[in-house]
């Protein structure tokens, strides 16, 4: 059994995308800490932090990173899950960690073409380019100090999958 793949980054990065490609790619199985706290609580993240906050949120999207957290499955991350050192830390000790990067313009352009405001709700309130630009100041050093391989997610998924198989073939090698 191989260590899991932890697949983090902003929203719109593509980490579901490459994640049920690399899964298919690898034959893991793929989980999304998003989704496990839908099924598990029945709602929406815009539902959970309408009724509960977003302190109540983040301690809820930890426990659903150490819940699906298993051998061989390709995990793909709630946006804002290196924002705990805790969580970082976690990933880092119990899988190989992947940060998809690619510009604020380039995930607001995503968004913007497939709009999910009534799953996901504003972080800022601001416009979503605004938004995505003030996201990525304040967290890309949190994404660079998680993760073991950063990988260009502006590439076709296709390259974005082959360039994290080659990185984890070089981590497995050195
Ligand atoms: N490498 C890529 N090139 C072009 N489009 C992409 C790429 N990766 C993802 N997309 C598109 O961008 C949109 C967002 O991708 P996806 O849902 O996989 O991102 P995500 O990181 O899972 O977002 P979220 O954090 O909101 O769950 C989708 O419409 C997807 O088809
Ligand atoms: O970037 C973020 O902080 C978030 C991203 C989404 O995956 C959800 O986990 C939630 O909307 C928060
Ligand atoms: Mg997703």
């Amino acid at each position: 059994m191989s260590l899991p793949i932890y697949l983090i980054g902003a929203r719109g990065c593509g980490k579901t995308t490459i994640g049920q490609a690399l899964s298919q790619a690898l034959n893991y199985a793929f989980r999304d800490t998003d989704h496990h706290l839908q099924l598990t609580t029945q709602r929406s993240v815009a539902e959970l932090v309408a009724a509960e906050g977003w302190e109540r949120f983040r301690a809820r999207e930890s426990e659903s990173l150490q819940a699906v957290t298993a051998p061989s499955t390709i995990i793909a991350t709630g946006g804002g899950m290196v924002l705990a050192e805790a969580n970082r830390r976690f990933m880092r000790d119990n899988g190989q960690v992947i940060w998809l990067n690619a510009p604020s313009g380039v995930l607001a352009d995503r968004l913007t073409r497939q709009p999910e405001a009534a799953q996901r709700p504003t972080l800022t309130g601001r416009p979503i380019a605004e938004e995505m630009g003030d996201i990525l100041r304040e967290r890309a050093h949190l994404y660079r100090q998680a993760a073991h391989h950063e990988v260009n997610a502006m590439q076709p998924p296709e390259r974005v999958v082959e360039q994290i198989l080659h990185a984890l073939s070089l981590a497995r090698a050195s």
